[in-house]
């Protein structure tokens, strides 16, 4: 019989994710001690209120309100209480008493990675956080051990199932915006505040994570340009169908020549786009998540499944469990992040993207033309032009017929496509614009 050391484990949180790492450890343990070569033990689960309800049965002896005392003597300790504070300070005790850290805290690593991974380099313990982007997918180590020797050049995500989930059902059911929430909420796929996915703060968190790894560099949250669904409606979801696509909330990391220096920089942004159906994360349905990767040598990768949701999410947990409890047992310091880069990241407005603008005119000769011209002035290419649907009956004044315009255009600077907007909005001849979004992935 091998003798086993025993490896604590305090778990931080016992919510949608933590009740189900829990149940985990507490049924699987003696198969992920083997695994890991060492008896992993669940010392105690902290929580905020001992009487609430638990999503799994687990022993109410484990639970405690006393988070600090709970990781003191703990091994490894397991961060699934969410936010910044307390979350953030007792990582630090944590790993300033040797212990490793396993957390799916994404708002905070992009707040306070650079600070935590220096602590945990110094006091030679690790910190893992494979849960914090693409929930059990595994995205973190394949950026960070499998690709270390190629060079990524671009990054294309679906990394919120929740936002995901909601322009899905928008897509193939029907639903608002609002009702498709609802359910979204119902199954554990929104944060605790639904406005941190449905506002892109939750994909902009793990775009800073994605671009930081993928390009050796640190990305602050701050230079991530965010914009959410919250405007997305069913006209434009049924329009984008009827025109061969999709939308959908990305991610977008890319390493790009800075326009004005040529010197190598990084762009990292999350908006909703129009995905063309024919492309791969276009097929990305519900709550699942994928993580389309460009790299020099290995070409384009996918790494796809269930980006949201407490089971699903237990499995990068645990599998982060593993990899520390098998360095506590091989022992040494562990991998230090690779941030030696220090890439430059640039605003939105010199990323390289292409529009699609839906557009109310006036329906009279030379419009077309004028409109033309706007794009030419403002240095943006048409690629198509639609005359979708007749527009509304008469123009405000009653006066002057309307149509309906679908413009795609060819890739530009942003500031490009942006100006061409701007100089839209002020002419005469447009009576209105419907909606702009980008298309990416085309
Ligand atoms: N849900 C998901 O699908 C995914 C979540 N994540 C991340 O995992 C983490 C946990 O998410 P999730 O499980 O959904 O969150 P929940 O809100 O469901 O759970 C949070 C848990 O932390 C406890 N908690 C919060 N604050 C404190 C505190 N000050 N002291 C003690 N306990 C506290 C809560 O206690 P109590 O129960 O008593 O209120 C609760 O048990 C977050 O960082 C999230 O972003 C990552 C990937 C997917
Ligand atoms: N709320 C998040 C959960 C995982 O990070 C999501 O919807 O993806
Ligand atoms: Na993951």
């Amino acid at each position: 019989m091998i003798e086993y050391r025993t490896l604590k484990i305090a778990l931080l949180g016992g919510g949608t994710v933590g009740s189900q790492v829990a149940r985990l450890l507490l049924e699987n343990g003696a198969e992920l001690s083997s695994r890991s070569g060492a008896r992993i033990e669940l010392a105690g689960i902290a929580v905020r209120d001992l009487d609430k309800p638990r999503d799994a049965a687990l022993p109410r002896e484990l639970f405690t309100t006393d988070a600090e005392q709970l990781i003191l003597g703990a091994d490894i300790v397991v961060e699934l209480m969410g936010g910044i504070e307390p979350a953030r300070e007792l990582i630090v005790k944590a790993l300033n008493s040797g212990a490793d850290v396993v957390t799916g805290n994404k708002q905070l690593l992009a707040v306070h990675g650079p600070e935590l991974f220096d602590l945990a380099g110094q006091v030679g313990a690790q910190l893992y956080y494979e849960a914090a982007v693409g929930g059990a997918i595994p995205i973190i180590r394949p950026l960070r051990d499998s690709l270390a020797g190629d060079s990524v050049t671009r990054i294309l995500g679906i990394v919120n199932g929740t936002t995901n989930f909601v322009l899905d059902r928008m897509d193939v059911d029907g639903d608002e915006l609002g009702e498709a929430l609802a359910v979204a909420t119902e199954l554990g796929y929104a944060e605790a505040d639904p406005t941190a996915d449905i506002g892109g703060y939750d994909a902009a968190a793990k775009a800073a994570l994605l671009a930081g790894l993928a390009f050796h560099t640190n990305v602050p949250l701050e230079s991530v340009y965010r914009e959410g669904i919250e405007d997305i409606t069913k006209e434009q979801v049924d329009l984008a169908r009827e025109m061969g696509y999709v939308v959908k909330l990305l991610a977008i990391c890319e390493r790009i020549a800075d326009p004005a220096t040529g010197e190598a920089a990084v762009s990292a942004r999350v908006h909703p786009a129009l995905v063309p159906r024919r492309h791969p994360l276009a097929a990305v349905h519900g709550a699942h998540n994928a993580v389309f990767v460009q790299a020099e040598a290995a070409g384009d990768l996918m790494f796809y499944g269930a980006g949201a949701g407490g089971v699903q999410t237990a499995s990068a947990v645990l599998g982060d469990v593993v990899s520390a409890a098998r360095r506590h047992v091989a022992g040494g310091p562990g991998v230090a992040e690779s941030t030696h880069a220090d890439l430059p990241v640039l605003p939105v407005s010199a990323a390289v993207t292409r529009y699609h603008v839906t557009l109310h005119v006036a329906d009279q000769p030379g419009v077309l033309a004028e409109i033309a011209r706007l794009f030419a002035e403002n240095g943006a290419s048409i690629e198509t032009v639609v005359q979708s649907v007749a527009g509304p009956a008469g123009a405000a004044d009653g006066q002057s017929p309307t149509a309906t315009l679908v413009i795609g255009t060819h890739a530009a600077l942003e500031a490009s496509l942006a100006a061409t907007v701007e100089a839209l909005r002020a002419s005469a001849a447009v009576t209105s614009i419907a909606h702009v979004l980008r298309i990416e992935g085309a």
